[in-house]
């Protein structure tokens, strides 16, 4: 398995437990989490369960991590995740394969009580939620017991929720720099990005790359949403009449069928319909854009 890449070579750990490096063309293709022969100075990539993405500040779309099955998602009370946030982290989850669960950190602080109650009553049923400090090292335990059921991750969230901060203090070998940019450590911009696979001690392993924690996950796609919306769970075992049924007003919609009959909170879809908006808005402008060049 690769278990961490270093832009010339990839760190391999094989099954007797032992590591070694191999060169790598960059155009390789091979990420963090690819399970491999190695023939000589030859990897042979096995078939992928998952691939995670993200997007780059110039818009490029790059490979974070082979083989994950779950993502957390953190928020903190401060700085409050943006609006649609936590949906589109979910729904690319679950696009990409994998299962989504969130983590509210800062429990210490003003809010955080508040935000949790609010974000299980609104994503209890269909996800773990769990809440904790990172800082203060309370209440890691369910998490790590959640990574121990054999899971791999990674976490996604906006800029200053404590990732780097939850990730030091489930591996505490790691060291990495916390409210700090990589420039001031001295990683220029040029230099690779390491991307690396961390075995938990009880069991679990975590992904981490820098590139994904500072940008975050690719766009989600209309017919993503459409599938994946947390809370539309129940209504996608009925399935709607029409397969491209955007839950509007089309006849024989399972989900609008749902909140007449009050068993899908009228929130929920509302917050649903303003995001639908968002991405149609966001789509016809970038085809807008491709016409014209
Ligand atoms: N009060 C409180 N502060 C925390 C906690 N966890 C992290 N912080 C603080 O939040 C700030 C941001 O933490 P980071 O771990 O750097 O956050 P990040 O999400 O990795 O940020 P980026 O690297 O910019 O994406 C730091 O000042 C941390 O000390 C916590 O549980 N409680
Ligand atoms: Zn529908």
């Amino acid at each position: 398995m690769i278990v961490a890449h270093l832009g010339v070579a990839v760190e391999v750990l094989f099954d007797d437990g032992e590591r070694h490096q191999v060169r790598v063309k960059r155009s390789s293709g091979h990420v963090v989490g690819d399970s491999v022969l190695v023939r000589g100075e030859v990897l042979e990539r096995r078939p992928r369960n998952t691939e995670l993405r993200r997007r780059d500040g110039r818009g490029a779309v790059h490979l974070v991590g082979a083989n994950l099955d779950v993502l957390g998602v953190v928020v903190a009370p401060r700085p409050l995740p943006p609006s649609g946030f936590v949906d589109r982290a979910i729904v690319a989850a679950r696009a990409a394969g994998l299962q989504p669960f969130i983590i509210v950190n800062k429990e210490d602080l003003d809010g955080a009580a508040e935000l949790t109650a609010e974000l299980r009553a609104l994503y209890g049923a269909s996800l773990p939620v769990f809440s904790l400090s990172a800082k203060a090292g309370v209440g890691l335990d369910l998490l790590r017991q959640f990574m121990a059921e054999g899971h791999r991750g990674a976490f996604v969230g906006t800029t200053g929720v404590g990732k780097s901060s939850l990730l030091n203090a489930l591996c505490p070998d790691l060291g990495l720099a916390v409210g700090e940019l990589c420039e001031a450590r001295g990683v220029g911009r040029h230099t690779t990005t390491v991307a690396t696979l961390h075995s938990l001690a009880g069991g679990g392993e975590l992904i981490d790359t820098p590139g994904f924690r500072d940008f975050g996950l690719v766009d989600i796609v209309v017919d993503e949403l459409i599938v994946h919306f947390p809370g539309f769970e129940q209504a996608m075992m009925v399935r709607c009449r029409f397969r491209d049924c955007r839950h509007r007003a089309e006849p024989g919609c399972a989900v609008t069928a749902l909140v007449e009959k009050g068993a899908l909170a009228e929130g929920r879809y509302q917050a649903y319909l303003d995001l639908l908006s968002e991405i149609e808005n966001a789509q016809d402008e970038a085809r807008r854009r491709e016409w014209k060049n």
